[in-house]
């Protein structure tokens, strides 16, 4: 059984300006200390527009946190007004790219086809996809959330090699416990992130299966973290309005203690 690094990522969403960033990135790094990174990879996901800022400030520093961005262009370049490429992306240094949260599906209409095409453009330009995964409440109320979970992996791993998909991050995040306050009980997101595990190892092998990543997604707070991390298939979480406060992402990340 390999052993994962767990892997806390803040996903901003669409908050903080460059100078908030740049003010939030360092009291992130004034609060973790070196025994945090080597327990855990901190990594915050900010909106483009801070991405140069962040960059900047963590080269200079040498901080330890690494960085990403929320969405990648399948295209590498050209005529897609608004659209921000991969290359675009690496120049920048970015560590991870989201792909596929719930809000872009929702949002922007993203589909299993656009989110599988968008992990080839990350892989293809050295970027680590996060692929977002989850189910709405009328699937989960329905008993199908592991079925059309496990249809969003597949789908989103189509023609990725083994090589790639080891090092992929899962995120699972049903969408009724996202910005709600309603978590998800420890042990109903590790039915699907174990659920999610074994589809790895039927697509790929089960050594591919025990390198990937899982997180979970959905009103991570302090209080609820320690829980979540002590399943047995959960690799860490993606935090929305909680990263947003820097004292409670250092909780967090820091979840052991709590
Ligand atoms: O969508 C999420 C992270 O990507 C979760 O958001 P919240 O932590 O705000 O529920």
């Amino acid at each position: 059984m390999t052993t994962r690094t767990p892997l806390m990522a803040g996903n901003w969403k669409m908050n903080l300006n460059h100078l908030e960033a740049i003010a939030h990135t360092q009291k992130l790094a004034f609060a973790l200390a070196d025994k945090d990174y080597e327990a855990v990879e901190v990594a915050v996901l900010p909106p483009f527009t801070d991405l140069r800022s962040v960059q900047t400030l963590v080269e200079h520093d040498k901080l330890k946190i690494k960085y990403g961005a929320q969405d990648i262009s399948v295209h590498d370049g050209g005529a897609y007004t608004g659209e921000i490429s991969g290359p675009m992306l690496a120049k920048l240094r970015c560590t991870y790219v989201a792909i596929g949260h719930s809000e872009r599906r929702q949002y922007h209409g993203e589909t299993d086809e656009l989110v599988n095409a968008k992990v080839k453009a990350a892989f293809k330009n050295g970027i680590t996809p996060i692929m977002c995964v989850g189910e709405e409440l009328e699937v989960r109320d329905a008993g199908n959330h592991v079925t059309h979970t496990l249809a969003q992996v597949e789908g989103g791993l189509k023609g990725i090699p083994a090589e790639q998909a080891e090092t992929i991050v899962i995120a699972y995040e049903p969408v009724w416990a996202i910005g709600t306050g309603k978590v998800c009980g420890a042990e109903d997101a590790q039915e699907v992130c174990a659920a999610i595990r074994g589809k790895i190892a039927e697509l790929y092998s089960q050594e591919v299966a025990d390198k990937v990543r899982i997180q979970y997604g959905g009103s991570v707070k302090s209080g609820n973290v320690a829980e979540i991390m002590g399943q047995a298939d959960i690799d860490g979480a993606l935090v929305g309005g909680a990263s947003l406060d820097a004292d409670e992402f250092v909780k967090i990340v820091r979840f052991r203690d709590q």
